[in-house]
C-alpha cells in the first residue's frame, strides 16, 4: 500500500492525480484523471480564482477540509516570561550517573518513556526497500558490512538502547559506517536524505566509548550528592565527542539522538548553538559534558573561554552537514574547530563528515582534514533523491503562487506539510495570509529569536500547527515524523543553492522507508535549475511536466549530472591522467586518499561484496 497521502475530496483527487500518476492508478480515478490531466498538467500560468469569503468562512472551510484550529503565536505570555520561558531544548533531561553505579546504570522509566517513547519518534516505513540501495566503497581500506546490530559487536548497553529506538536493522549507510567507527577508522559518508546517517555515526561511537568512560572522561559531579549544587560545583566541559552541525534545530534534533543512545552510561550529552542564553548554556555545561553538539559560532565562543570549554580530551570530531559546514562562509569557523584552540592532536583522534549532497568544491575541502587512509562510503550517488518521494513540477506565475499553494493545500488530505520560500520576507508573507484564511501555520527564519524558532519547531513537530513555512536552508538535516507533503513555493535558484538544497529540502518527507510528495512551483525564473531538475525527476522516475520536456535526455541515454554534486567524470579522467603521468593518481579519487603505490592499477579501491556493495571503478571518485 502507498502512504504518499490520500486526496481528500474527488476534485482533489483529480489534481493530485494530474501532479503525479501513482495515485492515479491506485485510486482508479481514471475518468477524473483524464479530465484534469489537461487542465493543469499542460497548462502553463493557471490563473487561480480569488476567494471572495470572510474571515470566518475561511475559518469554516478549513476546519471543513480537516484542518486544525490556528493557534496564535501567544506574545502576551512570551513578553510576560521576559521573552524566555526557560523552556529550552537544551535543559531536556538527560541520563545523569550517580557515582553510586557500577560500569551501567539502572534503568529510570519515566526518562526512558521521554527518550523512546513518543509518539513523534520515527518508526521505519513500509517502503523501506527503496534507501536500500547500492553502496560503493572507496579508498584503501575495506570493512565487512554489518547488517544486524546483533553481530556488531556493540556494548550492550548501547544495543538494548537502539532496540529501545525501534531500529531493527542497520541501514545500509550504517552497516559500513558502524564497523568502521568501531575499528577506528576516519570516516566519510554519503547518503540519502532521511536513511539514518545520525545513528550511523551516534551508535558506534558511543559504543566505543563506553567501556572506556571511566578511564577517558573528565570527572563530573555527582548531581545525586545532596551537598550537591549547580551554581558552585561547576566543572569545565572536556567532551570526548563534537559533533557540529550548520543549524540550531538539527543540534537540537541530534542532542536528542545523542540522549537515547547515552542512555544508562555515564557519558553525559550536552548541546550549545547560537541564541541560547549564555547561563543556560554555562549552566548545562557546567554539570560536565562527554559529547557536545554545537553549531559552529557558539562552539567558536566557547572555545575562547578555556575555564568553561577545554577540547583536549577530544577523540571524535564529526561534522555533520558537511558539505553545508564546508561552504566558505563556515570556513574560518571550521579550520578553528578541526584545528585550533587545545583540540587534542593524537594520532587516535577520529574526524568524520557526513552528508546528502557532497560537490566538489566540498570534496577537496574535506581532504584537507582528513586521515589519507579513510573510509569513504557512498550509498547511491552523492546528491540522489529517491524513489519514496514523488516529485511534482507545477508551471505557477510569480503572481499566482499565494493562491495556487491555498489552493493546493485544500487539494491533500490534510497532513504536516513544509513551505519552503526564498527569503525570509516572502516567510512572514506567506504565513500572514495563509493563517489569515484560516490554516493552522507557524514559520521559522533566522531573523526569529530562538525562543520563537523553537517554539514554532515544537508547535510543527506535536502536530499543533502543521503547516510551517521555511526560509530554505533552515531545514537541512531537520527529521520531524509523518511530514506528509513538501512545496518548494519558491524553488532554490543557483543564488539559494540550487539542486543540492533542492535534495535537502525534499527530503524531510519521506524519510527511512515511508513516503511523501514534494511540489514545486515552477515559473520562468527557475530557468538555471531546470536542468537539474529534470535530471532529477527522471532518475527518480518521477513525471516530467510538459513544459520541461524538451529537457529530458533521449530515452535510454545516460543522465548527465553536471551539477557537480557527482563530477566523477572529470574526476576520474585527472586520476588516469595522473596515473599515466607517472602513478601518482590519487587512489580512490579525489579524496585525498594514498598515491601511486595503492594507486593506478589496483585503483586502491576496497571493492566491497558485502550486501548491495559495488565496486566502485578504478580511480573513480565521488
Ligand atoms: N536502523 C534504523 N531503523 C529504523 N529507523 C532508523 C534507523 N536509523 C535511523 N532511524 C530513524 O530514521 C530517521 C532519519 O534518520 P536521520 O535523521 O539520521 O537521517 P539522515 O540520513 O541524517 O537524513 P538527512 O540527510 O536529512 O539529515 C530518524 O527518525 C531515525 O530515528
Amino acid at each position: 500500500m502507498s502512504d504518499w497521502g490520500a486526496p481528500a475530496t474527488p476534485a482533489a483527487e483529480a489534481t493530485n492525480d494530474a501532479w503525479g500518476s501513482a495515485t492515479a492508478a491506485e485510486n482508479g480515478a481514471e475518468e477524473t484523471v483524464e479530465e484534469t490531466t489537461e487542465e493543469t498538467t499542460e497548462e502553463k500560468g493557471k490563473t487561480y480564482e480569488v476567494p471572495t469569503l470572510n474571515k470566518d468562512e475561511f475559518l469554516a472551510k478549513a476546519r471543513g477540509a480537516g484542518w486544525t484550529e490556528t493557534t496564535a503565536f501567544n506574545y502576551a505570555d512570551f513578553e510576560a516570561s521576559g521573552g524566555n520561558n526557560g523552556d529550552w531544548h537544551a535543559i531536556s533531561k538527560v541520563y545523569e550517573w550517580n557515582d553510586e553505579y557500577g560500569d551501567v546504570g539502572p534503568e529510570v522509566p519515566e526518562l526512558e518513556r521521554i527518550l523512546f517513547g513518543g509518539e513523534h519518534q520515527m518508526r521505519k516505513g513500509q517502503h523501506y526497500e527503496n534507501i536500500d540501495i547500492p553502496v560503493t566503497i572507496e579508498g584503501p581500506v575495506k570493512v565487512d558490512p554489518v547488517r544486524n546490530f546483533g553481530d556488531a559487536g556493540l556494548h550492550p548497553v548501547v544495543l538494548n538502547n537502539i532496540k529501545l529506538a525501534g531500529y531493527t536493522e542497520a541501514t545500509p549507510v550504517q552497516a559500513y559506517t558502524i564497523p568502521a567507527v568501531l575499528q577506528g577508522m576516519d570516516v566519510v559518508a554519503i547518503a540519502q536524505t532521511g536513511t539514518g546517517k545520525t545513528a550511523g555515526y551516534m551508535i558506534p561511537v558511543i559504543s566505543r566509548l563506553m567501556g572506556k568512560a571511566k578511564k577517558l572522561a573528565a570527572p563530573k559531579p555527582n548531581t545525586f550528592d545532596p551537598s550537591y549544587n549547580a551554581r558552585f560545583n561547576k566543572v569545565k566541559a572536556e567532551p570526548l565527542v563534537v559533533i557540529v552541525v550548520p543549524t540550531r534545530e538539527l543540534a537540537i534534533q541530534i542532542f536528542d539522538e545523542a540522549r537515547r543512545m547515552c542512555y544508562r552510561s555515564m557519558l553525559r550529552p550536552c548541546v550549545v548553538y547560537g541564541g541560547l542564553p549564555m547561563g543556560v548554556t554555562m549552566d548545562e555545561l557546567g554539570k560536565g559534558c562527554d559529547i557536545l553538539i554545537a553549531t559552529p559560532g557558539r562552539l567558536c565562543d566557547l572555545m575562547d573561554k578555556p575555564h568553561v570549554l577545554t577540547m583536549s580530551r577530544v577523540k571524535y570530531t564529526i561534522i555533520d552537514e558537511a558539505d553545508e559546514m564546508l561552504d566558505s562562509d563556515w570556513e574560518e569557523e571550521l579550520r578553528k574547530i578541526m584545528a585550533g584552540g587545545d583540540t587534542n592532536e593524537d594520532a587516535d583522534h577520529v574526524y568524520m563528515m557526513f552528508s546528502a549532497t557532497f560537490p566538489k568544491t566540498a570534496r577537496e575541502m574535506a581532504r584537507q582534514y582528513m586521515a589519507s587512509d579513510y573510509f569513504r562510503v557512498k550509498v547511491g550517488r552523492a546528491g540522489q533523491a529517491h524513489k519514496n518521494i514523488r516529485q511534482a513540477v507545477v508551471y505557477v506565475d510569480q503572481n499566482q503562487k499565494r493562491e495556487a499553494v491555498f489552493d493546493l493545500l485544500f487539494q491533500m488530505e490534510p497532513g504536516r506539510t513544509l513551505i519552503f520560500c526564498n527569503s525570509k520576507a516572502q516567510v512572514d508573507l506567506l504565513d500572514d495570509f495563509l493563517y489569515n484564511r484560516g490554516l493552522p501555520t507557524t514559520s521559522i527564519h533566522g531573523d526569529r529569536n530562538q525562543r520563537e524558532r523553537e517554539d514554532a519547531f515544537r508547535a510543527f513537530r506535536t502536530g499543533k500547527a502543521p503547516i510551517l513555512i521555511a526560509a530554505g536552508v533552515a531545514a537541512r538535516g531537520w527529521d520531524v515524523a509523518d511530514v506528509k507533503h513538501v512545496i518548494n513555493y519558491d524553488l532554490p535558484s543557483t543564488q539559494y543553492g540550487g539542486i543540492n538544497e533542492y535534495i535537502h529540502r525534499i527530503g524531510r518527507t519521506a524519510r527511512i522507508g515511508h513516503q511523501g510528495l514534494a511540489t514545486s512551483f515552477y515559473n520562468d525564473r527557475d530557468e538555471d535549475i531546470a536542468q537539474h531538475l529534470v535530471n532529477v525527476l527522471v532518475e527518480c522516475e518521477c513525471e516530467v511536466p510538459e513544459f520541461l520536456s524538451h529537457l529530458k535526455p533521449e530515452e535510454g541515454a545516460k543522465i548527465e549530472f553536471d551539477d557537480d554534486t557527482d563530477d566523477e567524470a572529470e574526476e576520474e579522467a585527472e586520476a588516469a591522467e595522473g596515473a599515466d603521468a607517472g602513478g601518482v593518481a590519487v587512489a580512490g579519487g579525489a579524496w585525498g586518499a594514498p598515491a601511486a603505490e595503492e594507486g593506478a592499477d589496483a585503483g586502491g579501491l576496497a571493492a566491497d561484496t558485502g550486501f548491495n556493495a559495488e565496486a566502485a571503478p578504478a580511480a573513480s571518485a565521488w
